[in-house]
């Protein structure tokens, strides 16, 4: 039978995103890479934050292909109610180890999807990350790998700082960064997904 669905487009240059929309047997229609302002506000804490980028990443893939299913997601590092930058620089991401370190820090994916006819749906969900306290070496070893490039908070679950990595509560998805539960339950919901 022809396939009456909208296109589904992913509002993301992720890989991991794709990868993980992968796993639910989704291969989307197009991939729109979306370039929004991913500052925080002043005071503006991790949950609202990510729902704001990810609402903020729809809408802007959603004005190019209206006609389609948006999926988008941000997610965050949080430790407290301070958010963690994306580490562009070997500094900031030493800074982002040092606060993570030995602690539980809570990651939150907020996923939107923006529909045709003006809906837009929205999940967030939080995950509990705690790091064993990483020796000196270990930060250096983890630093030289250049996995923490780019990324929020500073590390990679899926790659090498898993080993230090003693406890997560929660979605390991969601920590990847698109919870593959909740972005299936969305799309079922919309009967995009078979139920
Ligand atoms: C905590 C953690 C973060 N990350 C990464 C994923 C993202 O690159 C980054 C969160 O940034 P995002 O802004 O959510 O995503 P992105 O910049 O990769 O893509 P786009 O904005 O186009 O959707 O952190 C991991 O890959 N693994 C982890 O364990």
């Amino acid at each position: 039978m022809a396939d009456t669905r909208p296109p589904l487009v992913l509002a993301s240059a992720s890989p991991r995103r794709l990868d993980l929309l992968a796993r639910l047997g989704i291969v989307p229609e197009r991939v729109i890479a979306t370039d929004i302002d991913e500052t925080p506000y002043k005071g503006e804490i991790p949950r609202p934050h990510a729902a704001r980028l990810a609402l903020a990443k729809a809408e802007a893939a959603a004005a190019l292909a209206p006609a389609g299913i948006m999926l988008a997601a941000d997610t965050v590092v949080g430790v407290g109610r301070r958010i963690l930058p994306k580490a562009e620089t070997e500094a900031q991401a030493r800074d982002c180890l040092a606060l993570i370190s030995g602690r539980k820090h809570r990651v939150v994916t907020a996923v939107v999807l923006a529909l045709p006819d003006g809906r837009r749906l929205k999940r967030v969900v939080e995950s509990d990350v705690t790091f064993q306290r990483m020796t000196g070496q270990q930060v250096e070893d983890y630093l030289a790998s250049g996995e923490w490039h780019g990324k929020a908070g500073g590390y990679a679950i899926q790659g090498r700082a898993e080993q230090y990595i003693r406890f997560i509560s929660g979605s390991h998805s969601n920590v990847v960064g698109l919870p593959l539960f909740e972005t299936a339950q969305l799309l079922r919901g919309i009967g995009w997904l078979r139920p």
